[in-house]
């Protein structure tokens, strides 16, 4: 069974409304790109990849419905800017809206308001297939330069958060890596992290995983070191909300300290991530905003508190791995590259052994 996380055809999109997994499984309607501004801001629908494709898929169900009139690049200028201010931290939505823009400004040269409408939609709808296609080749090439460390066996592997189905247009990031080892037969294992607050380990890729029969294995955040030490971890993959240029990562919080982890028991540590996830804009991971979100979501479980009444609260959604920690490398559709490769390989000037 492969979850749909977005279901689209023309003029028409559902999202899982992730925040009920996984005991629902409840699609709802995303009829304007402001629905999927609140889809996102409430993380009804979330991870890096997905935010992007929800936020521009709902652009083309309004432009497939005349949305902007004789003006449709001021509505798509507008509704790009509405959507990248949903969630800060991962670039996906900002990089999608930059290229969308400059593509539809080019077309309006020689394109009426309805032709320039079309080709929009054309442009949004190659994002869905582009992106799992990526995500396979992440798969491929991760899983591939982990075996070759480990001729024989099979490989047991850490995860954290959700970086799969539901967080992608399908197949995922660093749960993609883990796919493509479990369709080699490679995989004894993967241990997932629980994932506080929001529980994406436990609510989405416990999920995935038991859905698709991948051996895995829940632990809380706090037995990740003990894992590591006990549990004869091959590699760490984790997936990534913006790698800049020196390979500094921002992704979910929880990721830095499993660096640290994986540094001190010499496990390879790696970042899955689609080159739409990558920043050369930003020298360092100094530059990247980090979310803050509401204290509710960590003093309260589905409306129960699990805190005392009164504690103060502070709850970044993300945080930034030094490049120095990322000792496997950076998987990505165009191969897997140290961080200080990355730059030369994303423009073109480094490829893949
Ligand atoms: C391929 S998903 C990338 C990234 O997004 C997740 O964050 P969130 O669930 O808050 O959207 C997490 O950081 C994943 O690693």
């Amino acid at each position: 069974m492969t979850l749909e996380a977005i279901r689209y055809r023309t003029g028409s999109l559902q999202i899982l409304n992730q925040l009920l997994l996984p005991h629902q499984t409840v699609y709802d309607d995303i009829r304007s790109v402001q629905d999927a501004y609140e889809a996102i801001k409430s993380m009804k629908v979330r991870g890096a990849p997905a935010i992007a494709i929800v936020g521009c898929l709902s652009l083309a169900v309004e432009l497939r419905a005349g949305a902007g009139g004789d003006d449709p690049v001021t509505f798509i200028r507008e509704s790009l800017c509405h959507l990248t201010s949903a969630r800060p931290t991962a670039v996906n939505m900002g990089r999608a809206a930059r290229e969308l823009m400059e593509f539809a400004e080019n077309e309006s040269m020689e394109k009426n308001s309805e032709q320039l409408r079309e080709s929009v939609i054309a442009w949004i709808e190659d994002m869905l297939e582009r992106d799992v296609n990526d995500n396979r080749k992440i798969g491929n090439y991760g899983a591939q330069h982990i075996l070759s460390g480990v001729p024989r066996d099979s490989v047991t592997i850490l995860t954290h958060c959700n970086t799969g189905s539901l967080a992608t247009a399908g197949y995922g990031t660093a749960l993609g890596v883990v796919r493509s080892l479990h369709t080699l037969g490679r995989l004894k294992r993967v241990y997932c992290t629980e994932t506080r607050p929001y529980n994406q380990g436990s609510r989405l890729t416990a999920y995935e995983a038991v859905a698709e029969g991948i051996p895995a294995t829940l632990i809380t955040d706090s037995m990740a070191a003990l894992t590591m030490r006990e549990m004869h971890i091959t590699a760490v993959v984790v997936g990534a909300d913006r790698v800049v240029a020196n390979g500094d990562t921002a992704n979910k919080v929880g990721t830095y300290q499993l660096a640290i982890a994986a540094k001190h028991h010499g496990i390879p540590f790696y970042v899955a991530a689609p080159s739409t996830s990558c920043d050369l804009s930003l020298e360092s991971g100094r530059d990247i905003i980090i979310e803050v979100r509401p204290p509710e979501e960590l003093t309260s479980i589905n409306g129960v508190p699990i805190a005392a009444p009164g504690i103060e609260v502070w709850n970044p959604a993300f945080d930034v791995t030094p490049h120095q920690l990322i000792t496997g490398g950076i998987i990505t559709e165009l191969g897997v590259f140290l961080p200080s490769e990355l730059q030369a390989a994303l423009t073109g000037r480094l490829t893949a052994l």
